[in-house]
């Protein structure tokens, strides 16, 4: 390390990206106020995948004379004159009404059609149509096929019932899905598929987009060779990831035209000099990793600052990993590049171009608010407000599902694979050691887990502790179901019930069949697709072994245990009922109450019966619900919408694929 090598400052992460965010929206200001406006015009025949993706940034407009560009027929059938029906009802003696002029397809130009008088001397004309044809001028209603009657030789036609004649029947009048000239997409649309198709719709020839950040990918070092080609014995020498790696995230965020700028070695000033200028000719953004701490060959910096001038506004930061990042802005031919000189070490490149690059890339693609001038005295207030109003990571209050040792001397961005929402809160855990060299530590992140330094006090984050979580892959937040846990498709499932009727006295056991008969019924809904009965049991015997006999058999997705005594006799039913609370585990307590409003409905007595509903421990993802017979039908009824999203909840747990 040469004498003169001081490392600068650390400075707060906060403070790290305020800066970057306002000499961005100083270099946006400074482009306004010459005039240079970033978009692209693309032409609407481009290929589609040109096109996918791009943000608007001009209106597109319906042109004339609007959707559909003709009156076309919604259904397959005959399209008439309104007017004409009415005086010639019934004339012809086989009870025919029109006579067929000509067929009209999807995709003809009936232009001999228009206005064709008609030809036959006694009926007025009708034209076999197909939907989506154009409807010939001059007539204003399509006749559904079902409603007509044919001729063997297809030349006559009778509609049946003359109601069906009303003008403007079964017709989309032009213009009716878009109106000419209003707006069929406004700026700042994201052209997503439904975007592409309603862009062909408007007829407009091209579209005006946000021009992509330009942004290039430098790896410095003497170590890197691109691939181990299946030997990695090679001594000293690693592969790049850091280009892929870099390249790869800045596509995915979609608001950029990557440039590869290739690997370049850390012992030949002018040699990184001539690359960088080059690629400040084209591009908005650089970032380069290695080569920005002490060593001697850590040249990056001399480069970016003694070569070309650059301003460099932070040397350090206050975290890890990405300690030495360093960000420079390059005047250059009467526009600024901004250069982000991030560490080699592959999970610190990573983590640092998600933190610090993807706000300022965002805010270059997102543009300022409009009344921005860059005036010389408003500026530094202007510069405020961009940083205050600029977007930055999407972030939830994750909890921690273990204890994690806290960095003694860094605020730690630790990575963690959030495991989805359960009850509402977000559950992360470790992705293990956290050495910024150790890229599997991002193998499975989907987020960074924002640590505070730990000291004497507090040196463990502990399990169940809150820190903000910054959300890395949107995606992988919403975990697929499968077909077995999906709320839409689960609804039309059978619930398998088994029955339990529990008989204070083994004559009541003849009540079985009824008993579950009526459960059926109050379980079948519509919404909740329909139960089974799969197995059906009288319990007689002492009310020790009755949870037993309950949880052993079947597959059952609920086991309703119905309890019958003489009218009146109620304490039998609740030694019943407090027994299995016991045994059950999350006893429902709303379901429970809606279940007992259910029963007092359907019977005011057992209104003092403690309704149970649970899950019981023993049978995975099955619940367990205890009422008395008289009720069974209001109990269940009561709660049958919400059983269908108790027993999702019991099973549903967020599909991961890597379990550590
Ligand atoms: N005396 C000090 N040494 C170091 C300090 C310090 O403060 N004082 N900081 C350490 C920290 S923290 C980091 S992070 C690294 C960053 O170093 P550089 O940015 O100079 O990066 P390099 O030394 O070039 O590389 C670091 C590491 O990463 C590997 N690497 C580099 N490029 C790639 C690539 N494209 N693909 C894969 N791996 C790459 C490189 O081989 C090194 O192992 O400095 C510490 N040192
Ligand atoms: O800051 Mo460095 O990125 O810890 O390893």
């Amino acid at each position: 390390m040469s004498e003169e090598k001081k490392p600068h400052p650390m400075i707060p992460v906060p403070e790290a990206i305020k800066i970057v965010l306002r000499e961005t929206g100083r270099v946006m200001l400074d482009q306004r106020s010459r005039g240079i406006h970033q978009s692209e015009s693309i032409s609407s025949t481009a290929p589609w995948s040109k096109i996918l993706n791009t943000v608007l940034d001009k209106d597109v407009l319906m042109t004339e004379p609007g959707y559909p560009p003709y009156n076309a027929s919604i259904m397959d059938g005959y399209c008439v004159r309104s007017s004409e029906f009415k005086i010639t009802d019934q004339v012809d003696g086989n009870g025919f009404t029109h006579h067929v002029a000509d067929n009209v397809y999807a995709g003809d130009h009936p232009t001999a059609a228009e206005g064709s008088p008609s030809e036959s001397p006694t009926l007025p004309a009708a034209y076999y149509i197909t939907t989506g044809a154009v409807v010939p001028d001059t007539f204003d209603c399509v006749v559904p096929i079902e409603e007509c009657r044919v001729s063997d030789d297809k030349q006559f036609v009778q509609v049946l019932n003359s109601a069906t004649i009303q003008g403007g029947k079964w017709i989309r009048p032009i213009g009716c899905d878009i109106s000419a000239n209003s707006v069929v997409l406004p700026q700042g649309h994201c052209m997503d598929p439904v975007a592409l198709g309603l862009l062909k719709q408007s007829g407009a020839e091209s579209i005006e987009v946000k021009k992509r950040v330009k942004v290039g990918v430098l790896s410095t070092g003497n170590e890197l060779i691109l691939g181990f080609n299946a030997d990695p014995s090679h001594t000293g020498k690693i592969p790049d990831v850091n280009r892929p790696i870099l390249l790869s995230l800045l596509e995915s965020f979609g608001n950029v035209e990557c440039v590869d700028l290739g690997m370049e070695r850390d012992d030949d000033v002018a040699a990184m000099a001539k690359r960088i200028d080059s690629a400040t000719e084209i591009c908005d953004v650089i970032i380069t990793t290695g080569g920005i701490s002490m060593g001697d060959t850590d040249i990056v910096e001399n480069v970016l600052i003694d070569h070309f001038g650059g301003n460099l506004h932070f040397g350090r930061i206050h975290m890890k990993p990405g300690k030495p990042s360093t960000f420079v802005t390059i005047p250059k031919s009467g526009k600024t590049c901004l250069v982000f000189a991030l560490p080699g070490n592959p999970v610190s490149g990573t983590v640092c171009t998600e933190l610090l690059v993807k706000p300022c890339l965002d805010l270059l693609y997102d543009g300022i608010a409009d009344g921005l001038s860059g005036s010389k005295d408003s500026l530094d207030s202007e510069l405020d407000s961009v940083v205050r109003d600029a977007q930055v990571h999407p972030e939830l209050l994750g909890i921690l599902s273990h204890d994690i040792k806290l960095d003694s001397v860094r605020p730690e961005y630790h990575r963690v694979t959030i495991d989805g929402l359960e009850n509402g809160s977000i559950n992360v855990r470790s992705t293990g050691v956290q050495r910024s060299s150790r890229l599997m530590s991002l193998r499975d992140a989907t987020g960074l887990l924002v640590l505070p330094v730990g000291n004497t006090t507090k040196p463990k984050a502990l399990k169940g502790d809150r820190y903000p979580v910054l959300i890395m892959n949107n995606s992988s937040l919403f975990a697929q179901p499968q077909v077995k846990n999906s709320l839409h498709l689960f609804a039309k499932k059978q619930m398998k019930v088994a029955v339990v009727l529990v008989c204070k006295d083994s004559s009541f056991a003849q009540k079985l069949d009824s008993v579950c008969d009526r459960i059926k019924n109050s379980l079948s809904g519509s919404k909740s697709g329909h139960a089974v009965i799969v197995s059906k049991r009288v319990f007689d015997g002492d009310l020790k072994d009755l949870y037993s006999l309950c949880i052993d058999s079947n597959d059952a997705d609920l086991i309703v245990v119905v309890c019958v005594t003489s009218p009146g006799s109620y304490l039998f039913n609740l030694d019943v009922s407090s027994m299995l609370s016991k045994r059950l585990r999350k006893v429902a307590g709303a379901l429970a109450l809606q279940a007992r409003q259910g029963v007092a409905s359907s019977n005011s007595q057992s209104a003092i019966f403690e309704a149970v509903v649970g899950y019981a421990p023993e049978k995975q993802g099955a619940m367990m619900s205890c009422l008395p017979e008289e009720g069974v039908d209001g109990g269940l009824s009561n709660i049958r919408g919400l059983l269908k999203h108790a027993l999702n909840t019991a099973r549903g747990k967020p599909h991961n694929h890597h379990h550590k």
